[in-house]
């Protein structure tokens, strides 16, 4: 909660806090089919809104057990959300309602993604 407060603070651009339920429509409940790649934090989903287009959603496959992941994890939503730069994906929003946290990003499209930047 603090996080969000800070990142609402901080950064000029609209970032959403979605539920669950949203974002377990948009990825088709996580199927399998929509998998983009996987990654240190966990699994990297395609998701689909009705008004806001493709998003890529990230799920951490386990709860984040060390203070350090759950650092790790809070620095890198901070950065994202403050970033507007046309070669760093920008961190549209979260969820944090469940036990296993979610982050949902632009998507970048397989062709674009090495002229891209994710690093925090
Ligand atoms: N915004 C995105 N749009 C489309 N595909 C994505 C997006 N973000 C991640 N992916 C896909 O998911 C994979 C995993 O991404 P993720 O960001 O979780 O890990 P990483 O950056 O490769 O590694 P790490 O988590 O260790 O930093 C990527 O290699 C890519 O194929």
């Amino acid at each position: 909660m603090l996080l969000l407060h800070e990142i609402s603070l901080k950064q000029g651009t609209a970032f959403t806090v979605f539920t669950e339920a949203e974002l377990i429509e948009a990825t088709d409940n996580f199927a399998d089919k929509n998998i983009l790649g996987r990654g240190g934090f966990g699994t990297v989903y395609r998701g689909l809104f009705k008004d806001d287009g493709v998003v890529a959603v990230k799920r951490c496959v386990s709860l984040m057990a060390s203070e350090q992941q759950k650092k790790e994890f809070g620095k890198e939503m901070l950065i994202l959300s403050q970033i507007n730069h046309k070669n760093i994906v920008k961190l549209l929003g979260c969820c944090l309602e469940v036990e296993v946290p979610m982050l949902v990003y632009e998507f970048i499209a397989k062709n674009c993604r090495e002229a891209s930047c994710t690093c925090a």
